[in-house]
């Protein structure tokens, strides 16, 4: 990534009231999982993506933002996540909009050749999946953006610069005194070259209100979808989990 700090999007509109936000937020429900990226169905309404390393805390920022308490499956146990798991917003049950929670990246316990399949996936996910609009990678500023983290921002740079959205959002705000999190705001700042950052926390609901309308602006400002390839092969059916989420206890 460059190191210049211009966001590459305009702040969030501060027309859009965060309350119609948040409204249009909760409408948030399952729509499908997929273990690998076959088996996600072609979509022409835009995709935010949540990524970033095992315990970042993606699908309790899933569930902070659409108000619920267990759409994703959040856990203390890293690697919770599995598949790709997709959820449908819009109003009178018309999808307007999908949020993927993906599994996370860099937790040590996970046999080599697992971590391989998932960075493959990860990495086609993010070159290739044609309706993704914007990407939030979550880091938790008291690890900072790691390699695994840059790894994944060289990977999408090509799409940011053609106009993909991209938010660094530093969780776990909660954690840190405000000298902390100012310094972790100005460093992940400077690596976020050409998307925003900001700081989140799910305890406190801090930034819920700006992050929610970004989202917003991203699905309202999207380009219209068309698909490359009219698919006319129904999306395969993934196989059965070996061990299903499951929501923690
Ligand atoms: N203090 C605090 N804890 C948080 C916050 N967000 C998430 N957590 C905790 O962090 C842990 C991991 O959260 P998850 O949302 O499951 O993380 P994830 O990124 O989805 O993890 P994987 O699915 O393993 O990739 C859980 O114990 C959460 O309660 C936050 O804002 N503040
Ligand atoms: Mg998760």
């Amino acid at each position: 990534m460059n190191t210049t700090t211009s966001p590459a999007t305009p702040v969030a509109n501060p027309d859009v009231d965060a309350k119609i936000a948040h409204g249009w937020l909760h409408t948030a429900r399952f729509l499908t999982t997929a273990p690998q990226l076959q088996f996600l169905p072609p979509l022409t309404v835009p995709e935010i993506a949540f990524v970033g390393r095992s315990n970042a805390g993606k699908s309790t920022c899933i569930n902070t933002l659409t108000q619920q308490k267990r759409l994703a499956f959040a856990s203390k146990t890293p690697g919770r996540t599995q598949s790709i798991n997709l959820f449908s917003l819009g109003k009178q049950g018309v999808t307007d909009a999908v949020l993927a929670d993906l599994p996370g990246y860099g937790y040590a316990a996970v046999p080599k050749e697992a971590k391989l399949r998932w960075q493959r996936v990860m990495s086609n996910y993010l070159m290739t999946r044609e309706n993704l609009r914007g990407v939030v990678l979550l880091c938790d500023p008291r690890l900072g953006l790691t390699e695994l983290d840059e790894i994944l921002l060289d990977i999408i740079r090509p799409r940011v610069e053609e106009g993909l959205q991209f938010l660094v959002l530093l969780t776990k705000a909660d954690k840190l005194t405000r000298a902390e999190a100012n310094k972790a705001l100005s460093i992940a700042r400077l690596q976020a070259g050409g998307g925003e950052a900001k700081l989140f926390s799910a305890l406190k609901k801090q930034g819920l209100d700006e992050v929610a309308q970004l989202l917003w602006r991203w699905v309202r400002t999207a380009p219209t979808i068309t698909l490359a390839q009219a698919d006319e092969t129904p999306t395969p059916t993934p196989p059965e989990p070996a061990e299903p989420d499951t929501p923690p206890t």
